[in-house]
């Protein structure tokens, strides 16, 4: 798999000032998978994100996208080169419409799949609410145009960070239905959840953060919550979460359970 990722992280540290965020951290997304980077408060999700877009730059260790190594690359070259990134907390134009919203993302697209009408059947709520201005739209309308604003670039990878954060459960899954679409048009999503139940629902693999460090990796089909859980809190790998119900069916893929260093 690592041969044909589309983005490749390995060895990588970061850090602000004297506080290391991530630790040696390997990471891979092929071209048309789903990866969902979960964890805790604080495990580096964000810091994870950051340094994918650009917005942190690695203190040791290597970004590759696309086969070339874009560790030192200023964030909107890559944005040129197809990395879009929906950050937390949404940020979209209070006072413009969703519509304006939406074809600020397009300011020098690459070109692809993507266009108003790709993005209003992507999320038909936003389809009703065109011509209505951003501070007038509810979280879940105003995370689906921050996301529809990404496609708008036509990326071949969109970063997500914390979709759920602050929406009601229904409002999340409207938002997660639109992952389909989105990946059927061949666009590469790294999603960074805290919720497990949308992050295993919804990606082909995971992998889990603790304080800068993986502590699992599997396919989505083969881990059980449970197993998820005990990496998430760090209460000591597979089986020691057993209070925790859902396991899901059994797949081929092994879990790889990290141990510290
Ligand atoms: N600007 C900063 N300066 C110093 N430390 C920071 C800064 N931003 C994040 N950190 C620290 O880096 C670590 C990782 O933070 P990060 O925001 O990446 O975690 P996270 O997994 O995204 O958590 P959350 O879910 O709370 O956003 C935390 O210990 C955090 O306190």
């Amino acid at each position: 798999m690592k041969d044909s990722a589309l983005l490749e992280l390995s060895g990588v540290d970061v850090h602000y000032g004297d506080f290391q965020a991530l630790y040696g951290l390997d990471l891979a997304v092929a071209e048309g998978e789903t990866l969902a980077v979960i964890g805790a408060n604080g495990a580096g999700k964000t810091t994870l994100l950051k340094t994918i877009s650009g917005l942190m730059k690695p203190t040791r260790g290597a970004v590759r996208f696309a086969g070339r190594d874009v560790s030192r690359t200023a964030t909107h070259k890559r944005v040129r080169g197809g990395i879009a990134l929906t950050p937390e907390g949404r940020r979209i134009f209070g006072s413009m419409t969703v519509e304006e919203n939406l074809k600020v993302g397009a300011f020098g697209r690459r070109p692809g799949p993507w266009t108003l009408q790709a993005v209003y059947d992507a999320f038909p709520l936003l389809a009703e609410k065109r011509t209505r201005r951003g501070g007038f739209l509810s979280g879940g309308e105003q995370q689906a145009t921050a996301i529809g604003r990404a496609l708008m670039s036509n990326p071949r990878l969109l970063l997500l960070d914390e979709v759920s954060l602050g929406l009601a459960p229904v409002v999340i899954a409207d938002i997660y239905a639109a992952l389909p679409a989105i990946t059927a048009k061949g666009t590469t999503v790294l999603v960074v959840e805290q919720d497990l139940t949308q992050a295993l629902a919804v990606a082909d693999r995971v992998q889990c953060l603790l304080e800068g460090r993986t502590v699992l990796e599997a396919s989505a089909a083969s881990v059980s919550r449970a197993e998820v859980a005990a990496a998430y809190f760090g209460t000591g790998g597979a089986g020691a979460a057993d209070d925790v119900p859902a396991p899901r069916a059994a797949g081929s893929t092994p879990v790889t359970i990290h141990k510290e260093a």
